[in-house]
């Protein structure tokens, strides 16, 4: 059951399911980015711990060209050393072939690719124009579908852009629907550098659901100018149902300066859960895990629900 824009009731008396998928993007868009090198075995230690907290996907790592994304280098290892838990999917990026059937020799079961809808993003991101990233993506996707690997998009700069600024949401729309017509099952739209509102958020998911329905997208919010959670809220209300968020806060990308981390899955559990949506995740657990990887980072929890439950419970 879909909401008409705008109808989304807050009291509870909605009588649709009210399900949402969390995207747990923490391993690989919270740790890309990190410049001291983190143990792999601490890597796989926190995807295992949140494997137990009843997420149900934890985006693990990246395959992509160690060079540049050093703190990914490890990818192999820390898919063969995780304890893939039932019922928990555990996808990862593959820009290209090559990354693909890396991914595939370590038994991946999904994988992402990833382009952008900004030009200079994408030369910046994956060293290619958009359409070029296109014709390898479709590669990708079928040599990925002939083994069995379902492959989810992501758009990056779907609110705006490091580099050339505004970008339209007709844009975002057209390899929106690119990547959904060549067999993504879900595109994920990315606020890369977190400048996106709910006023430029409506305007591009109003673009974006004319070419793909609205059960098949997904936002991806980094909390640059702590726009995140209302975003989130807006999304809900146009029928989004998937959001992609990290634990603790933690993210950014390489290739987008001054972006901070994404929206903290906690935060996001908490205002999900207060609404009566159903997550399926324990946020005491979800915090404690929270806390084991910032300390790790010696940084305090960016969640604001974390830092809140842990003065008064001393998780
Ligand atoms: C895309 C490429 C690979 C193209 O890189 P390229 O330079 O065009 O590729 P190439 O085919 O010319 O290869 C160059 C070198 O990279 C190696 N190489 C090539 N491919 C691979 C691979 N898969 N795995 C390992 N190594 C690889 C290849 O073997 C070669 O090594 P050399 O001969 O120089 O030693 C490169 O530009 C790259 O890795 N970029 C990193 C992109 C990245 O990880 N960005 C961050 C993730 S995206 C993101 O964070 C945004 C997102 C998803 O979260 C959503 C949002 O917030 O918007």
């Amino acid at each position: 059951m879909r909401h008409k824009p705008g109808t989304f009731c807050l009291s509870g008396s909605h009588t649709g399911p009210k399900q949402v998928k969390i995207v747990e993007v923490g391993p690989r868009d919270g740790l890309q980015n990190e410049k001291h090198p983190i143990p792999t075995d601490i890597k796989v230690s926190f995807i295992n711990k949140l494997s137990k907290t009843g997420l149900k996907v934890i985006e693990a790592t990246s395959f992509v060209s160690p060079k540049l994304v050093p703190q990914m280098a490890d990818c192999s290892e820390v898919m063969t050393k995780i304890t893939r838990e039932p019922g928990v999917n555990y996808p990862v990026l593959t820009p290209n072939l090559k990354g693909l059937e890396k991914a595939i020799s370590v038994g991946v079961k999904e994988v992402a690719i990833f382009g952008a809808a900004s030009e200079a993003f994408s030369q910046a991101n994956i060293n290619c124009s958009i359409k070029d990233s296109l014709s390898r993506f479709r590669e990708v996707v079928k040599c990925a579908k002939l083994a069995g690997i379902s492959v989810r998009g992501y758009v990056s700069c779907v609110l705006g852009c490091p580099y050339q600024g505004e970008v339209s949401p007709e844009a975002v729309a057209e390899i929106a629907k690119e990547m959904y017509k060549m067999g993504c099952y879900e595109i994920s739209l990315g606020d890369t550098i977190g400048v996106g509102t709910p006023g430029s958020l409506i305007k591009m998911l109003t673009a974006v659901r004319k070419v793909i329905p609205i059960e098949r997208l997904a936002l991806h919010c980094h909390d640059t100018y702590g726009q995140a959670l209302v975003n989130i809220y807006c999304a809900l209300e146009q029928g989004v149902k998937v959001f992609d968020s990290s634990v603790s806060g933690l993210g950014g990308c390489p290739f987008a300066k001054g972006a901070t981390g994404n929206v903290a899955t906690e935060d996001v559990v908490y205002m999900l859960q207060g609404m009566g949506f159903h997550t399926g995740i324990d946020l005491t657990n979800l915090i404690r895990v929270g806390n084991y990887i910032s300390q790790h980072l010696s940084r305090p929890n960016r969640s604001k629900v974390a830092v809140a439950l842990n003065a008064r419970n001393s998780l």
